[in-house]
């Protein structure tokens, strides 16, 4: 199973060689500011699917949140460490 760590790993993998077809260039493209909108949008899913949905369906959004804040420490050229160091 993926995990934190590992999707990390494969996005800034996709970050260097940049395959053709891929979300993530595509979202990395869009910049800070484009970025910022989907963790946005994404934490109001979290909200939203926490208040009214099933757990699955939290826990799903949850992980797209996740993705996101990757692709803006992509963005940002924050490191793993970078994050972790505050928590
Ligand atoms: N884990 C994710 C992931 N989570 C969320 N998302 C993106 O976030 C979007 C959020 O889903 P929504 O249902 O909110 O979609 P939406 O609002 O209709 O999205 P838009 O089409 O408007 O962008 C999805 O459409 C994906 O584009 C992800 N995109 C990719 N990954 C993983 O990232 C890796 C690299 O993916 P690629 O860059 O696409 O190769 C792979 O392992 C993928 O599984």
């Amino acid at each position: 199973m993926k995990t934190f760590d590992t999707l990390f790993a494969e996005l800034s993998e996709k970050a260097k060689t940049r395959p053709e077809g891929s979300r993530t260039i595509a979202e990395l493209d869009s910049g800070v500011h484009g970025i910022g909108k989907k963790v946005v949008e994404e934490a109001a899913e979290v909200w939203m699917a926490a208040e009214y949905e099933t757990n699955e369906a939290a826990a799903e959004e949850i992980s797209q949140l996740l993705y996101h804040l990757q692709v803006m420490m992509l963005a940002k050229g924050l490191t793993l460490q970078d994050v972790y160091k505050h928590l």
